[in-house]
């Protein structure tokens, strides 16, 4: 469970890496290239379970934005959270007085499931401006913004996320989060976010995944 120190910033369009900083037990990994932040214990135990248990109900494969050609990209289940399920509603509004971004800028959280040999080879969360499928996936809302990760449970080998521009390895554990900044200094969007959701060698694992957009979303 989270504890916010103050009030998040009114209808906020972006998020204040200052703000995020200020939360109890954030840390902040040390990069010049990439704003992002840790936090333990984001989600108990018991509301990971309770997602968990969403996304096995309902998961369908993955699917990604730029087809690539590469069949084995991404290989796990992807599940599109019902927020009209009061308990999602809570963990969303938690999401996003974490982040400190009004509501309206967050796409729906989705769930991720990946089973022994599954992975989400690297990539960035951000659509790529000159990418065949900019307009289709960015015309109304914008690129994507931040992005807000929690891992509701710990495989027993592998499923790491590798920040690989940057350096850093996150290890699975439940209830940990991750946010990070796609983009850069100057607002464009940032190579330094490419990241890669890691085989599973034992056991499975499941995250949640939030974006937020440069402009409202629905
Ligand atoms: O599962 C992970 O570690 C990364 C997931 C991810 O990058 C995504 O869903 O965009
Ligand atoms: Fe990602």
């Amino acid at each position: 469970m989270t504890d916010l120190t103050a009030a998040p910033p009114a209808l906020a369009t972006d998020a204040d890496p200052a703000w995020i900083a200020a939360h109890p037990r954030v840390q902040r990994v040390p990069s010049r290239a990439l704003t992002l932040f840790i936090q333990r214990r984001f989600l108990t135990a018991d509301e990971c379970v309770g997602l968990i248990d969403r996304i096995d109900a309902k998961r369908r494969p993955s699917t990604i934005a730029d087809a690539n050609g590469d069949g084995y990209f991404r290989t796990s289940e992807t599940c599109d959270l019902d927020h009209d399920d009061p308990f999602v509603a809570v963990i969303n509004a938690r999401l996003d007085a974490f982040a400190g971004i009004a509501s309206p800028h967050g796409e729906p959280i989705q769930g991720q499931r990946y089973d022994v040999g599954q992975e989400f080879k690297a990539h960035t969360d951000y659509f790529d401006p000159k990418g065949s499928d900019y307009a289709q996936y960015c015309s109304v809302a914008g690129n994507r913004t931040w992005t807000l990760m929690v891992y509701l449970n710990e495989p027993a080998a592998g499923g790491a996320t590798r920040f690989t521009k940057i350096g850093k390895t996150v290890q699975p554990e439940t209830g940990k989060l991750l946010a990070w900044n796609n983009r850069d200094g100057a607002g464009a969007p940032n190579p330094a976010s490419l990241h890669h959701g890691m085989k599973v060698r034992s056991g499975l694992k499941h995250v949640i995944t939030k974006w937020y957009r440069e402009r409202p979303w629905g």
